[in-house]
Protein backbone atom coordinates (compact mmCIF):
# COMPACT_ATOMS: atom_id res chain seq x y z
CA UNK A 1 0.00 0.00 0.00
CA UNK A 2 1.05 3.41 -0.92
CA UNK A 3 0.60 6.45 1.35
CA UNK A 4 1.19 10.10 0.16
CA UNK A 5 1.43 12.21 3.04
CA UNK A 6 2.45 16.19 4.23
CA UNK A 7 6.49 15.77 5.08
CA UNK A 8 5.28 17.94 8.15
CA UNK A 9 3.42 15.27 9.98
CA UNK A 10 4.94 14.40 12.99
CA UNK A 11 5.39 10.71 14.05
CA UNK A 12 4.15 9.13 10.20
CA UNK A 13 6.25 6.12 10.90
CA UNK A 14 5.11 5.24 14.05
CA UNK A 15 1.81 5.64 12.67
CA UNK A 16 1.65 4.40 9.37
CA UNK A 17 4.71 3.17 8.98
CA UNK A 18 3.33 -0.77 9.44
CA UNK A 19 0.34 0.19 6.74
CA UNK A 20 2.46 1.16 4.06
CA UNK A 21 5.21 2.80 2.37
CA UNK A 22 5.15 6.41 2.77
CA UNK A 23 5.80 8.78 0.36
CA UNK A 24 6.00 12.27 1.69
CA UNK A 25 5.77 15.80 0.39
CA UNK A 26 5.40 19.17 0.91
CA UNK A 27 2.27 20.07 1.46
CA UNK A 28 1.71 22.80 -0.20
CA UNK A 29 3.27 20.69 -3.10
CA UNK A 30 0.79 17.43 -3.58
CA UNK A 31 0.02 17.50 -6.85
CA UNK A 32 -2.38 14.72 -9.06
CA UNK A 33 0.74 13.01 -10.67
CA UNK A 34 1.78 11.72 -7.14
CA UNK A 35 -1.05 10.33 -6.48
CA UNK A 36 -1.28 8.29 -9.96
CA UNK A 37 -0.89 4.76 -7.51
CA UNK A 38 -1.71 6.33 -4.38
CA UNK A 39 -4.02 4.47 -2.27
CA UNK A 40 -4.42 6.83 0.88
CA UNK A 41 -3.70 10.26 0.76
CA UNK A 42 -2.90 12.03 4.75
CA UNK A 43 -2.54 15.87 4.84
CA UNK A 44 -2.87 19.16 7.01
CA UNK A 45 -4.74 21.99 6.27
CA UNK A 46 -2.26 23.13 3.31
CA UNK A 47 -3.27 20.76 0.99
CA UNK A 48 -6.16 21.38 -1.12
CA UNK A 49 -7.92 18.17 -1.79
CA UNK A 50 -10.70 18.44 -4.43
CA UNK A 51 -11.56 16.62 -8.16
CA UNK A 52 -8.61 18.18 -9.45
CA UNK A 53 -6.27 16.20 -7.09
CA UNK A 54 -7.90 13.04 -7.06
CA UNK A 55 -9.47 12.60 -10.57
CA UNK A 56 -7.52 9.93 -12.12
CA UNK A 57 -6.03 8.36 -8.65
CA UNK A 58 -6.53 4.97 -6.59
CA UNK A 59 -6.82 6.92 -3.62
CA UNK A 60 -9.37 5.18 -1.34
CA UNK A 61 -8.75 7.25 1.58
CA UNK A 62 -8.31 10.56 2.69
CA UNK A 63 -7.43 11.87 6.27
CA UNK A 64 -6.75 15.57 7.33
CA UNK A 65 -4.67 15.72 10.56
CA UNK A 66 -6.86 18.77 11.79
CA UNK A 67 -9.74 19.93 12.67
CA UNK A 68 -11.10 22.22 10.18
CA UNK A 69 -12.02 20.48 6.78
CA UNK A 70 -12.65 23.67 4.37
CA UNK A 71 -9.42 22.83 2.34
CA UNK A 72 -11.33 18.99 1.50
CA UNK A 73 -14.41 18.41 -0.95
CA UNK A 74 -16.37 16.01 1.36
CA UNK A 75 -19.10 16.04 -1.64
CA UNK A 76 -16.62 15.00 -4.43
CA UNK A 77 -14.89 12.57 -1.70
CA UNK A 78 -18.36 11.19 -1.16
CA UNK A 79 -19.23 11.20 -4.58
CA UNK A 80 -16.60 9.02 -5.36
CA UNK A 81 -16.87 6.51 -2.31
CA UNK A 82 -13.69 7.82 -0.98
CA UNK A 83 -13.16 7.12 2.73
CA UNK A 84 -12.44 10.11 4.77
CA UNK A 85 -11.64 11.09 8.40
CA UNK A 86 -10.38 14.33 10.19
CA UNK A 87 -9.25 14.60 13.45
CA UNK A 88 -11.58 16.84 15.76
CA UNK A 89 -10.87 18.54 18.66
CA UNK A 90 -7.25 16.97 18.65
CA UNK A 91 -5.63 20.15 18.93
CA UNK A 92 -8.63 22.17 20.65
CA UNK A 93 -6.54 22.63 23.86
CA UNK A 94 -3.52 24.06 22.46
CA UNK A 95 -5.56 27.04 20.45
CA UNK A 96 -7.07 27.75 24.10
CA UNK A 97 -3.44 27.94 24.93
CA UNK A 98 -2.57 30.68 22.52
CA UNK A 99 -5.79 32.67 23.32
CA UNK A 100 -4.88 32.63 26.88
CA UNK A 101 -0.67 33.40 26.17
CA UNK A 102 -2.30 35.92 23.80
CA UNK A 103 -5.41 37.55 25.63
CA UNK A 104 -2.42 37.66 29.11
CA UNK A 105 0.16 39.57 26.79
CA UNK A 106 -1.94 42.63 25.15
CA UNK A 107 -3.55 42.80 28.49
CA UNK A 108 -0.27 43.53 29.98
CA UNK A 109 0.76 45.54 27.34
CA UNK A 110 -2.32 47.49 27.29
CA UNK A 111 -2.38 47.79 30.74
CA UNK A 112 -5.77 46.41 31.99
CA UNK A 113 -6.75 43.71 33.60
CA UNK A 114 -7.78 40.45 31.73
CA UNK A 115 -9.91 38.94 34.42
CA UNK A 116 -12.31 42.40 34.81
CA UNK A 117 -13.18 42.16 30.89
CA UNK A 118 -15.99 40.53 29.39
CA UNK A 119 -14.79 37.79 26.46
CA UNK A 120 -16.99 37.29 23.70
CA UNK A 121 -16.70 33.71 21.77
CA UNK A 122 -17.75 33.58 18.23
CA UNK A 123 -18.11 29.75 17.58
CA UNK A 124 -18.60 27.26 20.56
CA UNK A 125 -17.21 24.35 19.30
CA UNK A 126 -13.78 21.98 20.30
CA UNK A 127 -11.89 25.36 21.19
CA UNK A 128 -14.95 27.60 21.93
CA UNK A 129 -16.40 25.67 24.59
CA UNK A 130 -13.31 24.88 25.98
CA UNK A 131 -12.13 28.39 26.15
CA UNK A 132 -15.48 29.41 27.51
CA UNK A 133 -15.02 26.84 30.06
CA UNK A 134 -11.72 28.24 31.34
CA UNK A 135 -12.49 31.57 30.98
CA UNK A 136 -15.49 30.81 33.35
CA UNK A 137 -13.54 28.73 35.82
CA UNK A 138 -11.33 32.06 35.77
CA UNK A 139 -13.81 34.48 36.78
CA UNK A 140 -14.40 35.85 33.59
CA UNK A 141 -17.33 37.06 32.26
CA UNK A 142 -18.17 35.63 28.60
CA UNK A 143 -20.89 36.12 25.93
CA UNK A 144 -20.94 33.05 23.33
CA UNK A 145 -22.50 33.14 20.03
CA UNK A 146 -23.17 30.15 17.94
CA UNK A 147 -26.52 30.32 16.15
CA UNK A 148 -26.11 26.56 14.67
CA UNK A 149 -25.19 25.51 18.80
CA UNK A 150 -28.79 27.65 19.26
CA UNK A 151 -31.04 26.21 17.02
CA UNK A 152 -29.99 22.95 17.80
CA UNK A 153 -29.85 23.51 22.18
CA UNK A 154 -32.00 26.22 22.28
CA UNK A 155 -31.45 30.09 22.77
CA UNK A 156 -30.23 30.13 26.49
CA UNK A 157 -26.85 31.02 26.93
CA UNK A 158 -26.28 31.95 23.04
CA UNK A 159 -26.46 35.51 22.15
CA UNK A 160 -26.34 37.24 18.60
CA UNK A 161 -23.28 38.42 16.86
CA UNK A 162 -24.20 41.63 17.50
CA UNK A 163 -25.47 41.69 20.87
CA UNK A 164 -22.31 39.85 21.16
CA UNK A 165 -19.82 43.11 19.27
CA UNK A 166 -22.08 45.60 21.70
CA UNK A 167 -21.39 43.85 24.94
CA UNK A 168 -18.07 42.29 24.65
CA UNK A 169 -14.34 44.15 25.35
CA UNK A 170 -12.46 41.33 23.70
CA UNK A 171 -13.69 39.02 20.59
CA UNK A 172 -12.51 35.86 19.86
CA UNK A 173 -13.17 33.74 16.47
CA UNK A 174 -13.46 30.44 16.58
CA UNK A 175 -15.58 29.59 13.32
CA UNK A 176 -15.04 27.59 10.67
CA UNK A 177 -15.12 28.59 7.16
CA UNK A 178 -18.14 28.22 6.03
CA UNK A 179 -18.95 29.49 2.38
CA UNK A 180 -22.63 29.44 1.81
CA UNK A 181 -25.65 28.34 3.97
CA UNK A 182 -27.72 29.81 6.97
CA UNK A 183 -24.83 29.87 9.07
CA UNK A 184 -21.50 30.89 6.57
CA UNK A 185 -19.23 32.21 8.05
CA UNK A 186 -17.63 33.71 5.09
CA UNK A 187 -16.40 37.36 6.01
CA UNK A 188 -18.13 36.86 9.45
CA UNK A 189 -16.75 40.29 10.34
CA UNK A 190 -17.73 42.28 7.78
CA UNK A 191 -16.99 46.10 7.10
CA UNK A 192 -19.64 47.04 8.85
CA UNK A 193 -19.50 45.12 11.97
CA UNK A 194 -15.14 45.78 12.01
CA UNK A 195 -16.52 49.65 11.87
CA UNK A 196 -19.19 48.82 15.03
CA UNK A 197 -16.47 47.80 17.10
CA UNK A 198 -15.80 49.75 20.16
CA UNK A 199 -12.29 51.49 20.88
CA UNK A 200 -10.77 49.73 23.15
CA UNK A 201 -11.87 46.33 21.57
CA UNK A 202 -9.03 43.35 21.05
CA UNK A 203 -10.74 40.99 18.21
CA UNK A 204 -8.84 37.89 17.91
CA UNK A 205 -9.12 34.95 15.19
CA UNK A 206 -7.44 31.83 15.54
CA UNK A 207 -10.62 30.17 13.59
CA UNK A 208 -10.04 30.90 9.51
CA UNK A 209 -8.47 33.72 7.87
CA UNK A 210 -11.23 33.96 5.41
CA UNK A 211 -14.22 34.82 8.21
CA UNK A 212 -12.90 38.95 8.50
CA UNK A 213 -13.17 40.78 5.87
CA UNK A 214 -8.93 41.62 5.93
CA UNK A 215 -9.07 44.82 3.93
CA UNK A 216 -11.76 46.12 6.38
CA UNK A 217 -9.73 45.50 9.63
CA UNK A 218 -6.91 47.08 7.81
CA UNK A 219 -8.32 50.31 7.78
CA UNK A 220 -9.47 50.51 11.20
CA UNK A 221 -6.41 49.91 12.45
CA UNK A 222 -4.66 52.08 10.23
CA UNK A 223 -7.17 54.47 10.04
CA UNK A 224 -8.57 55.46 13.56
CA UNK A 225 -6.36 52.83 15.42
CA UNK A 226 -8.43 52.67 18.29
CA UNK A 227 -8.77 48.47 18.12
CA UNK A 228 -5.82 45.84 18.85
CA UNK A 229 -5.94 42.59 16.50
CA UNK A 230 -4.26 39.52 17.55
CA UNK A 231 -4.28 37.13 13.92
CA UNK A 232 -3.28 33.59 13.68
CA UNK A 233 -5.45 33.17 10.43
CA UNK A 234 -5.17 35.07 7.66
CA UNK A 235 -6.88 35.36 4.24
CA UNK A 236 -4.36 34.19 1.35
CA UNK A 237 -1.82 32.24 3.50
CA UNK A 238 0.92 31.94 3.41
CA UNK A 239 0.96 35.11 1.00
CA UNK A 240 -0.76 37.14 3.53
CA UNK A 241 -1.00 41.44 3.36
CA UNK A 242 1.63 42.42 4.74
CA UNK A 243 0.41 46.00 5.94
CA UNK A 244 -2.53 44.19 7.98
CA UNK A 245 0.87 42.07 9.75
CA UNK A 246 2.29 45.17 10.43
CA UNK A 247 -1.11 46.49 12.26
CA UNK A 248 -1.76 43.94 14.40
CA UNK A 249 -0.51 43.35 18.29
CA UNK A 250 0.49 39.40 17.94
CA UNK A 251 0.94 38.37 14.27
CA UNK A 252 1.48 34.37 14.09
CA UNK A 253 1.69 31.93 11.04
CA UNK A 254 -1.69 29.84 11.73
CA UNK A 255 -0.05 27.84 14.49
CA UNK A 256 -2.54 28.28 17.31
CA UNK A 257 -2.73 24.76 17.46
CA UNK A 258 0.87 23.74 16.61
CA UNK A 259 1.61 21.85 20.36
CA UNK A 260 3.37 19.01 19.89
CA UNK A 261 0.38 16.73 21.74
CA UNK A 262 -2.32 18.60 19.55
CA UNK A 263 0.05 17.41 16.26
CA UNK A 264 0.36 14.03 17.36
CA UNK A 265 -3.13 13.62 18.55
CA UNK A 266 -4.15 14.67 15.22
CA UNK A 267 -1.76 11.60 13.45
CA UNK A 268 -2.99 9.43 15.95
CA UNK A 269 -6.68 9.95 15.05
CA UNK A 270 -6.39 9.78 12.01
CA UNK A 271 -4.37 6.10 12.35
CA UNK A 272 -7.13 4.82 13.97
CA UNK A 273 -9.33 5.87 11.23
CA UNK A 274 -7.57 4.27 8.11
CA UNK A 275 -7.25 1.56 10.30
CA UNK A 276 -10.84 1.33 11.07
CA UNK A 277 -11.12 1.56 7.32
CA UNK A 278 -8.37 -0.74 6.41
CA UNK A 279 -9.94 -3.36 8.96
CA UNK A 280 -6.89 -3.46 10.86
CA UNK A 281 -5.88 -3.06 14.52
CA UNK A 282 -4.61 0.10 15.72
CA UNK A 283 -1.65 1.02 16.48
CA UNK A 284 -0.46 2.27 19.93
CA UNK A 285 -2.31 3.77 22.70
CA UNK A 286 -1.71 7.73 22.46
CA UNK A 287 -0.08 8.07 25.86
CA UNK A 288 3.21 6.23 24.12
CA UNK A 289 3.64 8.60 21.07
CA UNK A 290 3.58 11.70 23.32
CA UNK A 291 6.72 12.07 25.02
CA UNK A 292 7.25 13.44 28.65
CA UNK A 293 7.32 17.58 28.45
CA UNK A 294 11.15 18.48 29.32
CA UNK A 295 9.30 21.09 32.07
CA UNK A 296 7.25 19.11 34.18
CA UNK A 297 6.57 20.93 37.31
CA UNK A 298 7.39 24.83 38.39
CA UNK A 299 6.94 25.30 42.42
CA UNK A 300 5.22 28.58 43.42
CA UNK A 301 6.59 28.99 47.08
CA UNK A 302 4.89 32.35 47.87
CA UNK A 303 1.53 34.58 46.49
CA UNK A 304 1.58 36.47 43.31
CA UNK A 305 -1.53 38.62 42.04
CA UNK A 306 -3.53 36.37 40.02
CA UNK A 307 -2.65 37.71 36.49
CA UNK A 308 0.67 37.73 37.35
CA UNK A 309 0.62 34.18 38.64
CA UNK A 310 -0.62 33.20 35.11
CA UNK A 311 1.80 34.93 33.01
CA UNK A 312 4.65 33.29 34.50
CA UNK A 313 3.10 29.70 34.22
CA UNK A 314 1.42 30.35 31.29
CA UNK A 315 5.23 31.63 29.72
CA UNK A 316 6.83 28.95 30.96
CA UNK A 317 4.62 27.05 28.98
CA UNK A 318 3.79 28.37 26.06
CA UNK A 319 4.73 32.16 25.35
CA UNK A 320 3.10 33.36 21.84
CA UNK A 321 6.02 36.54 22.07
CA UNK A 322 8.26 33.99 20.64
CA UNK A 323 6.32 32.97 17.95
CA UNK A 324 5.49 36.78 16.59
CA UNK A 325 8.76 37.78 16.75
CA UNK A 326 9.59 34.46 14.84
CA UNK A 327 7.50 36.01 12.00
CA UNK A 328 8.27 39.48 11.59
CA UNK A 329 12.03 37.86 11.78
CA UNK A 330 11.40 35.12 8.82
CA UNK A 331 9.64 37.59 6.68
CA UNK A 332 12.32 39.89 6.91
CA UNK A 333 14.97 37.59 5.88
CA UNK A 334 12.29 35.53 3.49
CA UNK A 335 9.82 37.94 2.29
CA UNK A 336 5.97 37.28 3.53
CA UNK A 337 5.22 33.96 1.67
CA UNK A 338 8.50 32.05 2.48
CA UNK A 339 8.88 33.33 5.71
CA UNK A 340 5.32 32.25 6.70
CA UNK A 341 5.83 28.81 5.78
CA UNK A 342 9.39 28.22 7.18
CA UNK A 343 7.84 29.22 10.81
CA UNK A 344 5.33 26.70 10.46
CA UNK A 345 8.00 24.06 8.82
CA UNK A 346 10.26 24.97 11.35
CA UNK A 347 7.81 25.63 14.43
CA UNK A 348 9.64 24.64 17.86
CA UNK A 349 9.02 22.30 19.75
CA UNK A 350 5.52 23.03 22.22
CA UNK A 351 3.77 21.64 24.89
CA UNK A 352 0.19 21.68 26.61
CA UNK A 353 -0.21 23.54 29.79
CA UNK A 354 -1.85 20.71 31.07
CA UNK A 355 1.95 18.86 30.81
CA UNK A 356 2.73 21.65 33.80
CA UNK A 357 2.29 20.55 37.46
CA UNK A 358 2.39 23.89 39.34
CA UNK A 359 3.45 23.20 43.11
CA UNK A 360 2.08 25.66 45.95
CA UNK A 361 3.90 25.96 48.71
CA UNK A 362 2.37 28.73 51.61
CA UNK A 363 0.40 31.35 50.67
CA UNK A 364 0.87 30.72 47.40
CA UNK A 365 -1.89 27.72 47.67
CA UNK A 366 -4.35 30.57 47.06
CA UNK A 367 -3.65 30.21 43.57
CA UNK A 368 -4.85 26.85 42.86
CA UNK A 369 -8.46 27.56 41.44
CA UNK A 370 -7.19 30.42 39.07
CA UNK A 371 -3.77 27.89 37.74
CA UNK A 372 -6.47 25.19 37.91
CA UNK A 373 -8.64 26.88 35.52
CA UNK A 374 -6.15 28.08 33.10
CA UNK A 375 -5.20 24.45 31.98
CA UNK A 376 -2.48 23.12 34.96
CA UNK A 377 -1.83 20.42 36.73
CA UNK A 378 -2.23 21.77 40.47
CA UNK A 379 -0.71 20.39 43.79
CA UNK A 380 -0.72 21.89 47.23
CA UNK A 381 2.01 21.09 50.23
N1 LIG B 1 -5.53 28.46 14.11
C1 LIG B 1 -5.39 27.16 14.24
O1 LIG B 1 -4.29 26.64 14.34
C2 LIG B 1 -6.61 26.31 14.28
C3 LIG B 1 -7.78 26.72 13.70
N2 LIG B 1 -8.90 25.93 13.79
C4 LIG B 1 -10.13 26.43 13.17
O2 LIG B 1 -11.06 26.67 14.19
C5 LIG B 1 -12.32 26.16 13.78
C6 LIG B 1 -13.10 25.77 15.00
O3 LIG B 1 -12.53 24.64 15.62
P1 LIG B 1 -13.41 23.68 16.55
O4 LIG B 1 -14.00 24.47 17.65
O5 LIG B 1 -12.59 22.53 16.91
O6 LIG B 1 -14.52 23.26 15.53
P2 LIG B 1 -15.94 22.70 15.84
O7 LIG B 1 -16.49 22.17 14.57
O8 LIG B 1 -15.89 21.81 17.05
O9 LIG B 1 -16.77 24.01 16.28
C7 LIG B 1 -17.11 25.03 15.41
C8 LIG B 1 -18.28 25.76 16.05
O10 LIG B 1 -18.57 26.90 15.25
C9 LIG B 1 -19.97 27.02 15.21
N3 LIG B 1 -20.41 27.83 14.10
C10 LIG B 1 -20.62 27.46 12.81
N4 LIG B 1 -21.07 28.49 12.09
C11 LIG B 1 -21.13 29.56 12.93
C12 LIG B 1 -21.50 30.91 12.76
N5 LIG B 1 -21.95 31.40 11.60
N6 LIG B 1 -21.43 31.73 13.85
C13 LIG B 1 -20.99 31.27 15.05
N7 LIG B 1 -20.65 29.97 15.26
C14 LIG B 1 -20.71 29.13 14.20
C15 LIG B 1 -20.46 25.57 15.12
O11 LIG B 1 -21.82 25.45 15.47
C16 LIG B 1 -19.53 24.89 16.08
O12 LIG B 1 -20.06 24.85 17.39
C17 LIG B 1 -11.97 24.97 12.86
O13 LIG B 1 -12.99 24.74 11.94
C18 LIG B 1 -10.73 25.45 12.18
O14 LIG B 1 -11.09 26.12 11.01
C19 LIG B 1 -8.89 24.75 14.46
C20 LIG B 1 -7.75 24.30 15.04
C21 LIG B 1 -6.50 25.01 14.96
O1 LIG C 1 -6.65 21.86 12.88
C1 LIG C 1 -6.86 22.84 12.14
O2 LIG C 1 -7.93 23.04 11.58
C2 LIG C 1 -5.78 23.79 11.88
O3 LIG C 1 -5.99 24.89 11.48
C3 LIG C 1 -4.42 23.29 12.15
O4 LIG C 1 -4.09 23.21 13.49
C4 LIG C 1 -3.40 24.08 11.40
O5 LIG C 1 -2.34 23.26 11.17
P1 LIG C 1 -1.74 23.04 9.72
O6 LIG C 1 -2.50 21.97 9.10
O7 LIG C 1 -1.96 24.33 9.00
O8 LIG C 1 -0.36 22.68 9.98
Amino acid sequence: MKLVIDANIPAADACFGGVGTLHRLPGREIRAADLQNADALIVRSITQVNRALLTDSPVRFVGTCTIGTDHIDLDYLKERNIGFASAPGCNAEAVVDYVLSSLLTVSEREGWPLLERTVGIVGAGNVGSRLQRRLQALGVAVRVCDPPRAEQEGASGFVSLDKLIGESDVICLHTPLVKAGPHATYQLLNAQRINELAPGTLLLNAGRGDCIDGLALRSRLAGKGDITAVLDVWEDEPDIDAGLRDLVALATPHIAGHSLDGKLRGTWMIQKALAAQLNQPSGMPFSELCPPPALATLTLQSALPVEEALRLCVRAVYDVRRDHDALQRQVTHQGIAKGFDSCRANYPLRREFATLTVFLENDAVSLQPSLQAAGFQVRCG
